[in-house]
């Protein structure tokens, strides 16, 4: 099977101290003990070595950053490494999240870069994909999506386009409380799925996690993971609540 993944994004929130106790609450639970599944955090980068810290004893848990730089280093002050992630010891990072793109004008270009330094690592990407409304309501979003992917990550060899991980994420639904329905999400992951398999063959595309992203909550995540090319979610607001996040871990198939 498919790794099923929970990711919490908390974004640009909590104080060290509130993501302490916030990490402690959910590592409590122990939830992420099946095979299969993995639980990854991406916290703020101050806070990834006190995250780290919390987890490396335990099975399937990940710490991950919510950015990377396109430069391999030198004067680019306020950005982080990819190198500088690699001596930190972690394995996940994501990119292309759509508030990147729009507040930091980060490009199609720019993350197929991001992408090479950090599989140049081994580092795991999640790779954030996804339309906004006015696309969806011109109804053309797979081919939005699809040149995201065509643009970001059809350089890879299918060797490392299986280490990277989709996150599809409609803009319309990220913090508006309004998710794509079931239906939606199924038909742009099975899109997703059927590009990675026209350029790279099916037995690729089938082993890669495409997780669903915008307003995942504990009371909808088992109808949204149950579909069969979703494989669990990446989650925003409801990640900083520890109940509300652990019922979404439990939700994964
Ligand atoms: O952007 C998201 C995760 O990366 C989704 O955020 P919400 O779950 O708050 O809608």
């Amino acid at each position: 099977m498919r790794k099923q993944i929970a990711a919490a994004n908390w974004k640009m929130n909590l104080t060290y101290l509130e993501g302490q106790q916030l990490l402690g609450d959910i590592l409590e639970n122990d939830l992420g003990s099946k095979d299969h599944h993995e639980v990854i955090f991406a916290v703020p980068f101050p806070y990834l070595i006190m995250a780290k810290e919390k987890t490396t004893s335990l099975k399937n848990y990940f710490i991950a950053a919510q950015n990377c730089s396109n430069k391999k280093s030198g004067a680019y002050t306020g950005e982080v490494s990819v190198d500088m992630l690699d001596s930190i010891n972690i394995k996940h990072c994501i990119i292309g999240h759509s508030e990147r793109r729009e507040y930091f004008n980060e490009s199609n270009q720019m993350l197929a870069e991001k992408l090479n330094l950090l599989l140049e690592k081994d580092i795991t990407p999640i790779f954030c994909c996804g339309e906004p409304l006015d696309i969806r309501e011109a109804n053309t979003q797979n081919d939005f999506v699809e040149t995201q992917l065509k643009e970001s990550l059809f350089h890879l060899s299918a060797d490392d386009l299986k280490k990277v991980v989709i996150a599809y994420e409609p803009i319309w639904a990220i913090g508006t409380g309004k998710t794509a329905s079931t239906e939606q999400a199924q038909e742009m992951h099975a899109h997703i799925r059927s590009v990675l398999a026209n350029q790279y063959g099916a037995d690729v595309a089938n082993e890669i996690s495409i997780l669903y992203g915008g307003s995942v909550k504990a009371n909808n995540a088992n109808e949204i993971f149950a579909s069969p090319d979703v494989d669990g979610g990446l989650v925003g607001g409801a990640s900083l609540v520890a109940l509300d996040f652990i019922e979404i871990i439990k939700a994964l198939k």
